[in-house]
């Protein structure tokens, strides 16, 4: 491949990665007021209950600055986001992990689940933060699979009050945010029990202190959770209830309603469809753990890259030490990583179109609600992967708190879980293609499955097994075919398993645990592609060509590094040849190699406020040892 010289422009790269940069005006304004009024950066040295008061006061700071709006959430949720973003830029990941369970968890089930009466009486209670709410889902005994959830709401028609209930210790509702010491009231999710029938899940706003003397209402047991990995900001509790009555209108009635005179209504046909429902309206509340890893690859490879590119170590005898970014073993791995970051935004950016679209037009729910658990699920387990690597690239600097690697470390690995670990958010987006196949199947029948094989297997003849043109190797369109072949792949594998477990006799719970593997690389594989297919549309957007040629390489990188590290897979199917498969690591190298010398613009245009933050290895003047210095107290002058 020949050297290629891009043309970069910093100011255009950083308008096409930062989809919200149309609010950049109330950004700054924001940020700027967050700068005047509120003194907090990461906090990486203070006692949990010490940092718990500061995010609580930092937030409580926030919400009187009044840019926060619950009504964002509903008319401009990218606005919402936007400021979140600033918060995140600004103070830390627990303030804005505070902000949303406050506005988005607690005040969007109000919004979402509620109805006028609901919003009347807590949105300004809410935006003031003069109550402060907390999402009562989880409990002791179940997590993942929260339809089992045990707490009770029983209906007593007489008092027109619920009756809630914890009747076993699993029932406990557990790691319930912003609750063990300031939490006022939760939207509580229970079984409603409504003349002896259980009615399935629903959300029910309950008070849980009384606002002057903050204690703890009688009926009411609760504790914190104690010290945790990370989110130390956050007072996490446990939460139970003996006999605790809340009136009936405090059941959020959007969906499910019981009338003045004593009756149940609901409009949807089966408590799971409730349930759906009632979950699906939530959705909104994943963008921070989509956007946050992505945040957090942003900030720790530009740390680890400006780092290799000021760092020497060994050399020539008589020449200056090698700048460690020159060591293949580094920019082979960093690059790649830059690439993958790029095409990362642009599958996040369509995720937050999708979700303000579907949520506007109430179209395309389920699949958005599936694409969004994939995503979700991919982002955050590549965003622990990168941090251990990036952390060991900085050597022992990596492990100074300072340089922010155990910080992003702590505070974004309870998103790899949360609302749902990967493996569990994975099969939920199988389960829909799956479904999505049956339909094309049904559609299409067997003449149209037999053209898409045939079709599968013209594509992948051994001319094309074999083919090592580098151009071809470097379009585009290989790498489309190639995620898109690791897809149905993966799809027909699951299908094939499913239906072979069927006519064993096997239920279908024990057939999909048996196919699971392959079941979660099934969404993986689709998750990519869909990053990969997102990656080129929007590209085919960006006006500049300098920048588009430049974005078009990363993202070519990110594709091709894929490949590479899934070999195993391609050379098991028979998809390329070990020829084929040598050439396309030549390709990655020369990517990585023309990328190089670019790496530091384009992080440029990321524009990280590296004042705020002081990173000492991520300053763009490269002069660490100075930076590492004034941290630790090393006196300069006297030298
Ligand atoms: C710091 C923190 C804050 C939180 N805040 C809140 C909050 O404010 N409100 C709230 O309601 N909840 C909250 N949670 C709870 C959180 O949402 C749950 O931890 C999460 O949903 C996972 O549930 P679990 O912990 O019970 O995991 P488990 O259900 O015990 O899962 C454990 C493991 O089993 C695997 N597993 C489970 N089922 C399957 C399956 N079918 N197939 C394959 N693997 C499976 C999972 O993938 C996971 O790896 C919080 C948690 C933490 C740690």
């Amino acid at each position: 491949m020949d050297i290629i010289k891009y043309n970069v422009d910093v100011n255009q790269l950083y308008k096409i990665r930062n989809r919200l940069s149309k609010y950049q005006k109330s950004v700054d304004e924001f940020k700027s007021l967050i700068y005047r009024n509120i003194d907090s950066i990461p906090v990486i040295d203070t006692t949990a209950h010490d940092h718990q008061d500061q995010t609580h006061r930092n937030a409580f700071d926030i919400c009187k600055l009044k840019q926060f709006d619950i009504q964002q959430l509903k008319n401009d949720p990218e606005q919402f986001l936007a400021l979140l973003f600033a918060v995140v830029n600004s103070c830390d990941f627990s303030v804005a992990a505070k902000i949303v369970i406050h506005f988005q968890l607690f005040g969007g089930s109000i919004l979402e689940l509620g109805t006028q009466q609901h919003h009347q009486k807590y949105f300004n209670d809410i935006n003031s933060m003069k109550i402060v709410g907390g999402f009562a889902m989880t409990e002791m005994g179940h997590g993942s699979n929260v339809r089992q959830i045990e707490t009770t709401a029983h209906y007593d028609l007489k008092s027109k009050e619920f009756i809630i209930n914890s009747p076993t210790l699993a029932s406990t509702k557990f790691w319930i945010g912003n609750i063990a010491r300031y939490g006022t009231h939760v939207v509580l999710f229970c079984k409603l029990i409504f003349n002896q029938e259980d009615k399935g899940v629903h959300g029910i706003v309950v008070p849980i202190r009384d606002l002057e003397t903050m204690k703890v209402f009688p009926g009411i047991e609760l504790g914190g959770c104690g010290p945790k990995l990370g989110w130390n900001g956050i007072d996490n509790a446990w939460i139970r209830f003996k006999n605790y009555r809340v009136p009936r209108e405090n059941l959020l009635n959007k969906f499910a309603n019981i009338s003045e005179n004593g009756e149940y209504h609901t409009t949807i046909s089966s408590p799971g469809k409730l349930f759906q429902q009632t979950i699906s309206q939530l959705v909104f509340g994943r963008m921070l753990y989509v956007c946050g890893p992505i945040f957090s690859i942003n900030y720790c490879l530009n740390t680890a890259i400006r780092y290799a590119f000021s760092r020497r170590q060994f050399g020539e005898k008589g020449k200056k030490e090698e700048l460690i970014i020159n060591y293949p073993s580094h920019y082979r791995v960093l690059m790649p990583m830059l690439g993958t970051l790029i095409a990362f935004e642009f599958g996040r950016d369509s995720i937050i179109e999708k979700l303000i679209h579907s949520k506007k037009y109430e179209q395309d729910v389920e699949e958005t609600h599936a694409v969004v658990s994939g995503v979700k699920a991919l982002i955050n387990e590549y965003n622990m992967t990168y941090l251990n690597k990036l952390r060991a690239f900085c050597g022992g600097n990596g492990i100074s708190s300072y340089n922010l690697f155990g910080y992003f470390r702590s505070e974004l690995d309870i998103f790899q879980t949360a609302e749902g670990d990967g493996s569990v958010l994975y099969q939920q987006l199988s389960k829909f293609l799956l479904s999505e196949y049956k339909k094309w199947y049904k559609k299409e029948g067997v003449t149209g499955y037999i053209i898409k094989e045939v079709q599968t297997f013209l594509s992948t003849n051994p001319i094309y097994t074999h083919s090592r043109s580098m151009p071809y190797i470097l379009s585009n369109e290989f790498h489309h075919h190639a995620f898109l072949y690791r897809f149905e792949k993966y799809r027909a594998i699951v299908i094939e398993k499913l239906s072979q477990s069927k006519s064993k006799g096997m239920s279908f719970m024990q057939g999909w645990n048996d196919s699971l593997l392959n079941v979660i690389e099934l969404a993986k594989a689709y998750t990519h592609l869909f990053i990969l297919e997102q990656s080129h549309l929007a590209l085919k957007k960006v006006s500049d060509t300098n920048s588009r040629t430049l974005l078009n390489d990363l993202v070519k990188l990110y594709a091709l590094s894929n490949i590479e590290s899934d070999f195993s897979f391609y050379r098991n199917w028979n998809f390329i040849s070990a020829g084929k498969a040598f050439a396309i690591s030549d390709a990655v190298r020369d990517l990585c190699v023309a990328i190089k010398p670019y790496s530091l613009q384009i992080l440029d245009s990321s524009k990280i406020d590296e004042h705020r933050f002081n990173i000492p290895l991520a300053h763009t003047d490269g002069d660490y040892l100075k930076h590492m210095a004034e941290r630790v107290g090393i006196p300069i002058s006297k030298l």
